[in-house]
């Protein structure tokens, strides 16, 4: 069995889904901005800051490269899935799941939260133009599109450990 990634929009649950998933199938978990944070020492906004949002582009490519646990749930960045590298690296790797989530509920979400750096800067129009340009990313990198409208957190993290538990004994 392959790693499980989830990929998707900032706020469509990426974080809070794969804990719950990690929890529920007894497997290791990682959010790979948290492990960034975490080997940098800094927030994400500091390493905004910091080394511009390329170098924190890069370090998230090093991270994918680099990391080497096997079977385990990763929540990745909101923009992980935009560079071709990246994409190529999960699925050659794991099983990608792509939470699709309206903008309106992303932006219910996210629109208050400070820790997001593409958030603090950008105009809701802005944002809702990012969001279209990186869906058709999303869905080239995914093994599987999930729906998330009005679907609690419980529901779409039991449903994808049905589809992984499905595959694992297919
Ligand atoms: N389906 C849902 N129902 C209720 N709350 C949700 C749902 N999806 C996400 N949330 C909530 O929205 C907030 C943002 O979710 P989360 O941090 O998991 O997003 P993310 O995809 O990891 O974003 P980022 O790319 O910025 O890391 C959290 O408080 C989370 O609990
Ligand atoms: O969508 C994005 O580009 C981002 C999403 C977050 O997970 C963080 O990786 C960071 O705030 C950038
Ligand atoms: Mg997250």
């Amino acid at each position: 069995m392959k790693r499980v990634y989830l990929v998707g929009f900032m706020g469509s649950g990426k974080s809070a889904i794969g804990k719950r998933l990690g929890t529920l199938l007894n497997l290791p978990f990682y959010d790979m901005d948290t492990e960034i944070s975490n080997q940098t020492g800094m927030t994400i906004p500091q390493i905004f800051e910091t080394y511009g949002e390329e170098g924190f582009r890069e370090m998230e490519t090093e991270f994918l490269r680099n990391f080497q646990e096997g079977y385990c749930i990763i929540a990745t960045g909101g923009g992980v899935a935009m560079r071709e590298e990246n994409r190529k690296i999960m699925r050659r790797t794991g099983l990608v799941f792509f939470l699709n989530s309206t903008f309106r509920d992303i932006w219910r979400r996210i629109s208050t939260d400070i820790n997001r750096p593409i958030v603090q800067r950008s105009t809701r129009h802005e944002l809702e133009r990012l969001y279209q340009k990186r869906k058709p990313l999303y869905l080239q990198c995914a093994h599987f599109k999930v729906e998330t409208a009005n679907r609690t957190l419980n529901e779409i993290t039991q449903y994808i450990a049905s589809q992984i538990i499905r595959l694992k004994n297919g």
